[in-house]
């Protein structure tokens, strides 16, 4: 373990290079309620194209005329368009163009099947007819009604039959980590006899674990002396039920296989395959133990998630890695403070290796004074002793009732907050309020008599609170009824009262202002923000009665 591998260099090593195959368009179209059309298909390929996978899975060409359509139109399109080359860092040499990517579809081991794929994939410059035949008991018994011999059969004639279109052809022995090991062993020697290029090993119903999966790979280089010789490409294919797909692709790599089958986003069968996104940022990120490399150029894996997700209509998780909204979100104190110093302290990608925008600092609960203060900073107010200490408690409580405090909601508390002078008056400690379709609303205030005039006039010590209750018309009339009568002044009258959200969303900042007429008639205006309109209305409250006191103040001052 060390620091961080910086990715651009790790992939500046060439490494030996593991083949990424993506199956979103297949597999993942598996995904119950994702139909893709051809056109869809086509965009969603170019952008794989753009992100430089090397095998893209266009769809299963005898399901319906739809799918054989599709086939054909990313075989014509995205077959025959090149790849600009980029480096890891996006960089673009101006001749640098590689070949497009290969075409593949899936195909049962039937006649009809890989006549169908090899027609809807013709117009591709590179091509390859996958065909697969499940190899464990339970399929053969419950599904095929196939011995293995019959099996063995089949594939081969599979497998011949696809080399007279192409001479590019991938086995699967369905079900693969559910058959018995010694028969495995024998369809794959049988596969690589009858030339099959690639052999996939699916763990179709995501059942291995990575120790084990990873022996079974080293197990067949192993026993299969002509995968080696005949320069065979040993690919998995790892379903995730139980959590493992990308485990499970790891460890095949670390045993000799040179192709991951993916899907972006994991999407696929039930609980879907391996994730692109994650297995690549895991191979390009662990370099160092992993000592391989793939072609990908992963800038555009955020922008390919996103067109996945948009048309398919499956959402990413927030918590999603490497594409999740929250990849490279930091909310708690202690991990803002380390990645405000250097962002390798919670960070082993750069988001800009894989197009995101960059790490995120989000305020909540958790977050603490050096993330609060930057966003003020960031915001351009500077604050005293004082108001610095207001506003960070203002924040905290803010967000203990709110799940983010967004810049918006920071920039309201400051405002807030820095015209809360030491000069004030009152200040309210706290509010409660009750009412409802059959209360009469009342509330209780709890307010500090902070000046010393006020407090003087009340005969109290400065600082010292006063709890007074009162009912009203409505809870915001209750709490200033309160108010009023927390300070002795009952002749003071709400004249006006205006509400605004400050921020978006059902948790929003609203901000009152309120306009009162004092005793002997002067109007004052005054601003109060929370998240709750009755406590945002008892600080604009006190705020105008503030500001009323502060002409007292003033006006005594210059008195001549
Ligand atoms: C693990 C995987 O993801 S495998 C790929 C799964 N993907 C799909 O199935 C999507 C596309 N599939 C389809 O559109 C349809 O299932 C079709 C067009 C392929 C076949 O449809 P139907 O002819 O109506 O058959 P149905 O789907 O009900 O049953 C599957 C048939 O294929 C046979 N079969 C299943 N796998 C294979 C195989 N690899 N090779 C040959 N035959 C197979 C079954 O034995 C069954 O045959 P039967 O009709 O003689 O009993
Ligand atoms: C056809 C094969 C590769 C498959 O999708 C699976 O076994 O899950």
């Amino acid at each position: 373990m060390g620091r961080p591998t910086d990715v651009s260099q790790a992939a500046s090593v060439v490494p030996d290079g593991v083949t990424i195959f993506d199956t979103t368009l297949r597999d993942g179209e598996q995904s119950p309620g994702i139909s893709l059309d051809a056109r869809e298909k086509v965009e969603i390929a170019e952008q794989l194209a753009r992100l430089q996978v090397d095998v893209i899975e266009a769809g299963f060409s005898a399901a319906s005329p739809g799918d054989f359509d599709a086939v054909k139109a990313v075989a014509e399109i995205v077959g025959n368009a090149p790849r600009a080359a980029q480096g890891p860092g996006g960089s673009q040499g101006e001749s640098d163009h590689r070949e497009p990517p290969v075409i593949a579809a899936l195909a049962r081991a039937i006649p009809a099947d890989i006549e169908a794929a090899a027609k809807s994939l013709a117009p591709a410059r590179r091509h390859r007819i996958h065909t697969f035949l499940s190899t464990s008991d339970i399929h053969r018994r419950y599904m095929l009604q196939a011995s293995e011999d019959e099996i063995l059969a089949q594939a081969v004639r599979a497998i011949e039959l696809a080399r007279t279109f192409t001479d590019d052809v991938e086995f699967s022995p369905q079900d693969a980590t559910r058959t018995d090991f010694p028969f495995l062993v024998d369809i794959v020697a049988a596969a690589v006899e009858a030339g099959a290029t690639t052999v996939n090993i699916p763990d179709t119903v995501g059942y291995a674990l990575p120790h084990d999966f990873g022996g079974w790979i080293a197990e067949l280089h192993r026993r299969i002396p002509d995968i080696a010789a005949k320069d065979v490409v040993i690919s998995v294919h790892c379903h995730n039920d139980l959590g493992l797909a990308v485990a499970n692709s790891l460890e095949a790599v670390r045993n000799g296989a040179r192709q991951i089958e993916v899907a972006v986003n994991g999407i696929g069968e039930r609980a879907g395959n391996c994730s692109l996104e994650e297995v690549v940022m895991a191979i390009r990120t662990r370099a160092d133990l992993l000592g391989v490399d793939h072609a990908l150029h992963t800038p555009e894996l955020t922008r390919t998630s996103r067109l996945v997700s948009s048309l398919t209509g499956y959402s990413v998780q927030k918590n999603k890695p490497v594409v999740g909204a929250n990849a490279f979100a930091h909310e708690s104190g202690i991990h803002q403070h380390g990645v405000l110093a250097d962002r390798l302290t919670y960070e082993i990608i750069r988001s800009e290796d894989v197009g995101a925008d960059g790490s995120q600092i989000v305020l909540g609960k958790h977050s603490g004074r050096h993330a609060f203060f930057k966003a003020v900073e960031d915001l351009g107010f500077e604050l005293d002793e004082a108001e610095a200490q207001n506003a960070f408690r203002r924040f905290k409580d803010l967000a203990d009732r709110k799940g983010i405090v967004s810049s918006e909601d920071v920039a309201a508390i400051v405002i807030a907050e820095t015209h809360v002078k030491a000069d004030d008056d009152y200040e309210l400690v706290s509010l409660a309020v009750t009412g409802g379709t059959d209360a009469e609303p009342s509330a209780t205030v709890v307010v500090r008599l902070a000046g010393a005039d006020v407090a003087a006039e009340a005969g109290r010590d400065v600082g010292a609170t006063v709890t007074a209750e009162a009912s009203g018309d409505g809870m915001v009339d209750a709490a200033c009824g309160a108010i009023r009568r927390a300070v002795g002044r009952d002749g003071v009258a709400l004249v006006s009262f205006q509400v605004a959200a400050v921020t978006g969303g059902i948790d929003a900042l609203g901000e009152v202002t309120v306009t009162v007429a004092v005793e002997d008639g002067q109007r004052f205006t005054g601003r109060g923000v929370s998240t709750d309109i009755v406590e945002a209305s008892a600080r604009a409250y006190v705020d105008a009665l503030n500001r009323s006191r502060r002409l007292v103040h003033r006006s005594s001052e210059f008195r001549p």
